[in-house]
Order: structure tokens, then sequence, then C-alpha cells
């Protein structure tokens, strides 16, 4: 293996964790029955002053899959059917086990990924996560009191809840020293309905000196294959409220709670740690949307990125 500790390049601070919870993790049985190595607690600090992305360089990401599925969660989305009418299947795996389980069907990947795309019915009826991401950062419930009924208090659901983002980009632009400048997935009245409750759990956002930084904690970290995802998205989504709130960005603080190496991923391990990192590429925007909830796909131009092949890895469901 080579000695990732001497470069400076950003990526040997992904490469060390890979490494050390590879070598070091604690061994435990999972939820998924796969078994991790598992370290807790560790952080990430990535500058992003320089417009650079983390866009890992020692295997290909798809940062394509990242801003759609972005786009998806800002819009309020929890159900995978706009995602495969983009081609991103990373979702398909919880619906299509729960479709097995529940019909006793034996139905293929492919085959259950085009009837959703299809039947819009079907989509209704077997496509939603329950109230995941897109739902508690756009439409965070909230009960209002509607009357009464025989002495006790009746509430009524607001149809459109608490839009976090859009609370954060006003606040930010309004109260730049603010110490509550979050947003979280977290809810946890609601987390028995999700397919998944959050893993980039909450962000939270500081202003200083015309930089925009943030910091993710992330609960339960897949370090081969889902961070890789979520350094970028939480990168993306700095730079977007950046660019929303006249600011320039800052820092990155990525925080690990669970952090973890599946044990069948040490292929992955030992193929991604004999490689040496390349300069990470740039993101630019090719506009400025009127406002958070209006960035389209084609906005994200990303320059200069030129990454070793991708590498195949299971997914632990
Ligand atoms: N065990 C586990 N790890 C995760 O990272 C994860 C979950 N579960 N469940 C929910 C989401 C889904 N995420 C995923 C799902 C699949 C890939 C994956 O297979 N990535 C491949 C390429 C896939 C593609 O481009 O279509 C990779 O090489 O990164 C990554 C993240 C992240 N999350
Ligand atoms: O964005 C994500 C989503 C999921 N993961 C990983 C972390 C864990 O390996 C699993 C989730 O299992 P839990 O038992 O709910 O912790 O998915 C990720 O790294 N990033």
């Amino acid at each position: 293996m080579l000695d990732h500790s001497r470069t400076p390049h950003p990526e040997h601070q992904y490469l060390d964790l890979l490494e050390r919870a590879w070598r070091e993790g604690a061994p435990r049985r999972d939820r998924t029955g796969v078994g991790t190595r598992a370290l807790f607690g560790q952080t990430l600090r990535i500058d992003l002053s320089d417009g650079t992305v983390p866009l890992l360089t020692t295997k290909r990401v798809s940062w394509k899959t990242i801003v759609r599925e972005l786009l998806w969660f800002l819009d309020g989305g929890t159900n995978i059917r706009p995602l495969l009418q983009d081609g991103v299947t990373i979702w398909t795996d919880w619906p299509l086990a729960k479709y097995r389980r529940e019909t006793g069907e034996d139905i293929s990947q492919k085959a259950f990924e085009a009837r959703i795309v299809e039947d819009e019915a079907f989509a209704q009826r077997w496509g939603d996560l329950g109230p995941v991401y897109g739902a508690q950062w756009r439409h965070w419930p909230r009960y209002e009191p509607a009357g009464e009924a025989d002495g006790e208090t009746l509430y009524r659901r607001d149809p459109e809840g608490i839009d976090q983002i859009t609370a954060l980009v006003r606040d930010i632009r309004t109260h730049p020293s603010s110490r509550r400048l979050i947003f979280t997935g977290w809810n946890v009245a609601e987390l028995g309905g999700m397919a998944l409750p959050p893993c980039h759990t909450t962000y939270q956002y500081f202003v200083a000196d015309g930089r925009l930084s943030g910091l993710l904690h992330q609960r339960s970290c897949d370090v081969g294959l889902g961070v890789p995802y979520n350094l970028v998205t939480a990168s993306l989504l700095i730079r977007m409220l950046a660019q929303q709130c006249d600011l320039e960005p800052g820092e990155f603080v990525w925080f690990g709670g669970d952090t973890h190496v599946y044990e069948n991923h040490g292929d992955l391990v030992a193929e991604q740690l004999s490689r040496e990192p390349r300069p990470w590429p740039v993101l630019r925007f090719a506009r400025r949307p009127e406002s958070i909830l209006d960035y389209r796909f084609d906005d994200f131009i990303i320059e200069g990125y030129d990454p070793h092949p991708s590498i195949a890895a299971p997914i632990a469901v």
C-alpha cells in the first residue's frame, strides 16, 4: 500500500479514514447482517474556497447521480419514480425488497424499475420511501388547533408543513451570525415510517468573512459506498446556499458517527488504497437561479474531473 500520510491532497483524509476503519474498526454485526468494522466520531475538513468539490478521484463517483438525488431531495420527493425517470437507481433496493416481501413475487430489479416508470398507480403504491429527506427538509409536519370535540382539542395537519430549506436561506441572509442555521431530517416522531432513517442527519452553517462554511453530522457512514456521495451532496449544498446568499464558499466539516466499512468491501479498500489521487474538479454554476428551489441539472458544471475507474462494490440493504 502507498503511504497516504505525507502528501497534502485532501483526498488522503478520506483514504486514511477508509484504511483506518478497515484496519482498526471494531467488528460489528450490523442491521444488514453483512458485518462491518466501525470507528466512532470521525472528522474530515475540506476547503471549498478554491471552487473545488470533493469528488473522489481514486474511483469514479457518479456526480450526475448525486446532483439528481439532491434536486429530488430539494423538490420534496420521497417516491423513487422521478429518480428512475432520470436513470438513477440508487434508491430502488428498499422498495424492491418490500415489494418482494409483501407480494412474494420474484420480480427482477429491472422489471420492477420499468413498472414504476410506466405505471403511475404502481409507483404510488410501491415506490414511496415514506417521509424521508425530501419530506422533512421541505414539509416538516406541523399541526394547528382546529376546534374542539368532546372536550378534546382537535388538530389539523398543515398540508405544506415547514420548509426548512427556504427558512435556512432566509436566516443566512438576515442573520448570518446566527447559531441556529440548521436543518435536519431527524424527525423522531416519523422515523418509524421511513424506509431508512436519515444518515446525513443534520446540517449546520456558519458565516464569517463573507464565507459560508457547513457542517454535516452523519450518524451512520458507509465509508466505501455512501460517504463519497454524502461529501459531494453536502458540498453542493454549501455552494448553492453561498450562491443564493451572495457569499463565497468556505470550509466543509464532515462529522461521522458510526463510521464503518462493510466486511464485503475488502477488495474495494485494497484497490482504492493502491491508487494516487488526482486534482479535484471544480464546480461552476451556469447561472444564478431565482431561489434555492430553482436549480436544474444543467446548472451544475463540473470541470476537470479525471478519476481512476469506478470500483464495483455490493450494497448492504
Ligand atoms: N448500505 C448502504 N450504504 C449506502 O451508502 C446507502 C444505503 N445503504 N442506503 C441508502 C442510500 C443509497 N445510497 C447508495 C446506494 C447505492 C450506491 C452505489 O451502488 N453506488 C455505485 C454506483 C451506482 C451508480 O452509479 O448507479 C458506486 O460505485 O458508487 C451508492 C449509494 C447511499 N445509501
Ligand atoms: O446517505 C447515506 C445513506 C446511507 N448510508 C449507509 C450507512 C449504513 O451503512 C446504511 C444505513 O443503515 P442504518 O442501519 O440505518 O444505519 O446506509 C450512508 O452511508 N449514506
